[in-house]
């Protein structure tokens, strides 16, 4: 056998060497995902075994995504972002029969948000009642512009008073916050709102105009439904399907809003204030959380109760936008 020169030994090796690098970095560059997309992708892939796995981790040597730190808005800490008494990253969406969700069927009055077709990421916090968290919708400037529009305006919070209750007061202990209403056609409410309902697939206008919040230190609202009971409230030509909660503060103490009722469990015991059982999500600034009032067939969803706990450090800004449809 003729004995290979040291040269072209050499030569083969750097071949060898170059061939071995330029297959990783190949299948790097096809395979692993941009940091922008991996929670993106490697959610509609678990959506389509109808299991939404809450927490798409975010690879360790990713560029920081939040506020100069690596943790990923999905990375949702027990204790610090919510309290829960169910494991909110293994919730599961009812299977396909029960989940509405292909806006085929002519009697839906809506569609549920899909997370194979929504237009930016969203996570499941509860599938019974439906809850999700959509993370950095809004912008600091947004949620800032909406404070100062805002803030000279305030008034003390309201209720609506039942059809034939004997107590016609507005103002009730059961909501101690003061609030305003942002004009939804124009401006930053006008751009919130709009990007809001194109992202929950209902038709621009259905919503109300949006009520700002602002919580401070002990304010809270116990526990009720957004929708107008007509066993309550007398005959609703329209009525609300969806509520949007924008956190427009982060809160340093309380101040979560609270689903009693979350994940499934109705309990026979009333409770509108212990802000213990259920779940729990602490307010966070350019965060919303989105609650179905109603089932897509019209049937209003008594398991969406809900309320906001009471502040215990901080100030509690928050908007609150309802989305309409059609009770005939
Ligand atoms: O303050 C909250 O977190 C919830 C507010 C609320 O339920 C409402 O405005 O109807
Ligand atoms: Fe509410």
């Amino acid at each position: 056998m003729k004995s290979v020169s040291p040269r072209v030994r050499s030569n083969v090796l750097r071949l060898v060497i170059f061939a071995i690098v330029a297959s990783v970095m190949m299948f790097f560059l096809l395979f692993a995902p941009s940091k922008h997309d991996t929670t993106w992708q490697a959610r509609r892939a678990v959506s389509d075994v109808k299991t939404v796995n809450a927490v798409v981790s975010n690879p360790k040597n990713a560029a920081p995504l939040v506020n100069g730190t690596t943790k990923s808005p999905f990375d949702l800490v027990k204790g610090e972002d919510y309290f829960a008494d169910y494991d909110i990253h293994n919730v599961r969406l009812p299977d396909a029969g029960e989940d509405y969700d292909d806006g085929k069927n002519p009697k839906w009055k809506f569609r549920y948000l899909n997370i194979t077709t929504a237009n930016r990421p969203f996570i499941w916090l509860s599938a019974k009642p439906r809850i999700a968290l959509i993370p950095n919708f809004l912008s600091d400037e947004e949620c800032d512009s909406m404070i100062s529009i805002a803030s000279p305006r305030l008034e003390r919070s309201q209720v609506v008073p039942f059809q034939n209750s004997k107590n016609k007061n507005t103002v009730d202990e059961v909501r101690t916050s003061s609030q305003t209403w942002l004009d939804v056609t124009s401006g930053v409410g006008k751009q919130v709102a709009d990007r809001l309902l194109e992202m929950l697939h209902f038709p621009p206008g259905s919503s109300e105009m949006m009520q700002i919040l602002r919580y401070q230190t002990d304010q809270k609202y116990d526990a009720h439904n957004d929708y107008f009971d007509p066993r309550l409230y007398g005959p609703q030509a329209t009525n609300r399907a969806v509520t949007a909660f924008l956190y427009l503060s982060t809160v340093e103490e309380g101040g979560h809003t609270w689903f009693p009722d979350a994940d499934g469990k109705k309990h026979e015991q009333w409770d509108f204030k212990s802000c213990k059982r259920g779940l729990g999500y602490k307010p966070k600034k350019g965060n919303v959380v989105v609650f179905y009032d109603m089932m897509p067939n019209g049937d209003y969803d008594p398991l969406s109760l809900h309320g906001g706990c009471p502040v215990k450090k901080g100030v509690k800004w928050g908007g609150t936008l309802w989305l309409r449809v059609d009770t005939k």
